[in-house]
């Protein structure tokens, strides 16, 4: 493992509109190669997190510093480190599996001849090579999934965010996910995985429990 690589959280609080609680409240934390798992309650703050680390969202206190040094709004940090799927997997619906990949790499700056490398590799490594001229919606809910994940691989990012990766999908499918997503990490990349599905703790290096970090109103709340 690189040990030179991580995504920190130095103390951030965030809320989404003043008079609003705090969804995270005081947050320190520090996001190595490999794969983490954010698990807890539904409304504990994981999407949220998730958001932030990719400068979707900026912390109203504290600060993340990315792998290059920057906070995550950096656009350089965005279009060539990140990698994201979130639960709308906003596949282009008129561009075929592989042109998917193809745009997404071409944005992140990859040159051609790597973008049919490794669409090759990771529509392989994702059980997709024989649906890649199809469109997302001629695919079942599991293969759109591969494909979004295909989508965010093919830039081969320093840190991929996945939310609930797995839900809704059956054990094969869930399968080809982990064991895509070991081969991604073994390049001492970061992995930062939110989900309630327990088949993904056997996936993880850490698992952070993110109920720990609830402030006690929110805690209450959930009870109710
Ligand atoms: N745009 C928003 N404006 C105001 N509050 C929001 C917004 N998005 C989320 N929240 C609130 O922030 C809290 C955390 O939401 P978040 O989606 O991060 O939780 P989560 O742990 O990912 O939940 P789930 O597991 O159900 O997806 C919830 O109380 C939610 O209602």
């Amino acid at each position: 493992m690189n040990p030179t690589i991580h995504l920190l959280c130095s103390n951030i609080s965030f809320r989404y509109r003043p008079g609003l609680p705090y969804v995270i409240d005081h947050f320190d934390y520090t996001f190595k190669p490999g794969v983490t798992m954010i698990k807890g309650a539904s409304g504990c703050g994981k999407s949220t997190l998730l958001r932030l680390l990719a400068g979707f969202l900026e912390p109203k206190a504290g600060e993340i510093i990315t792998p290059r040094g920057t906070q995550p709004t950096d656009k350089k940090y965005q279009c060539r480190d990140l990698g994201f799927v979130f639960q709308q997997l906003n596949l282009l619906p008129l561009a075929s599996v592989e042109r998917n990949l193809a745009l997404a790499a071409s944005l992140a700056g990859i040159r051609s001849g790597e973008i049919q490398k490794n669409s090759r590799r990771w529509l392989g490594l994702l059980g997709l090579e024989q649906f890649s001229d199809r469109l997302p919606q001629s695919l079942s809910g599991g293969q759109q999934q591969r494909a979004a994940i295909a989508r965010a691989l093919v830039k081969e990012p320093s840190v991929l965010l996945l939310d609930e990766p797995t839900s809704g999908l059956d054990d094969l499918n869930t399968r080809v996910i982990t064991s895509a997503l070991r081969q991604f990490v073994a390049d001492d990349r970061i992995c930062i995985v939110s989900s309630h599905d327990s088949r993904l703790e056997s996936l993880a290096d850490e698992i952070l429990d993110f109920n720990r970090f609830l402030p006690l109103e929110r805690h209450l709340e959930a009870l109710v």
